[in-house]
């Protein structure tokens, strides 16, 4: 089915950070991977309150049940989950009591190429991000810091900035 003849309401975008295209319900600004088979619900499930995109900087440690167990720290990931969680509540202490700034934490010890810029991933709105990662940052107030959140990835502290 060509893209014209997505049903009414959707619009059909592109994720910056997977390069994969997901839909967007223009009513409510909800957002999902499969391509619509019916018209846009213009009535929302709440999602629709928060904001349509958010700005957040993350430091992600990965683990060897990750779905890319390597980085630019490290060719061969092989810590186990366990340990992947005890360095990152590490980290969290170090930035939550001011030991440390989020950036300087996250250009050290990242696992994801966001090292580079201090975590930064840029603004992104739903559907972006995998599903644990965008339901914690939505979740978040500007400035707030992430309890772990698990992805495929590995895991991740997640500072809202903007
Ligand atoms: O997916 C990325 N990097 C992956 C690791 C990763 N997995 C993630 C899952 C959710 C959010 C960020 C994530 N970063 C990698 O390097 O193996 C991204 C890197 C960057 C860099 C700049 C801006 C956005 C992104 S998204």
């Amino acid at each position: 089915m060509a893209d014209e003849e997505l049903p009414a309401g959707w619009e059909k975008r592109l994720s910056r950070s997977t390069g994969q295209h997901y839909y967007l319900n223009i009513y409510t600004k909800e957002s999902q991977w499969d391509r619509p088979d019916k018209p846009a619900d213009p009535s929302g499930n709440g999602k629709a309150d928060g904001p349509e995109e958010v700005q957040c900087s993350h430091l992600l440690v990965k683990h060897s049940g990750s779905r890319r167990p390597s980085s630019w720290r490290e060719e061969n990931i092989t810590r186990s989950k366990e340990d992947a969680l005890e360095l990152v509540k590490s980290y969290r202490e170090q930035i939550a009591s001011g030991k440390a700034t989020f950036a300087e934490l996250a250009s050290k010890y990242s696992d994801c190429s966001s090292a580079k810029r201090g975590g930064d991933l840029g603004p992104f709105s739903r559907g972006a991000m995998q599903k644990p990662f965008e339901e914690a940052a939505f979740a978040l107030k500007v400035g707030e810091l992430s309890s772990p959140v698990h992805t495929d990835s590995g895991i991740h502290i997640i500072q809202r900035t903007a």
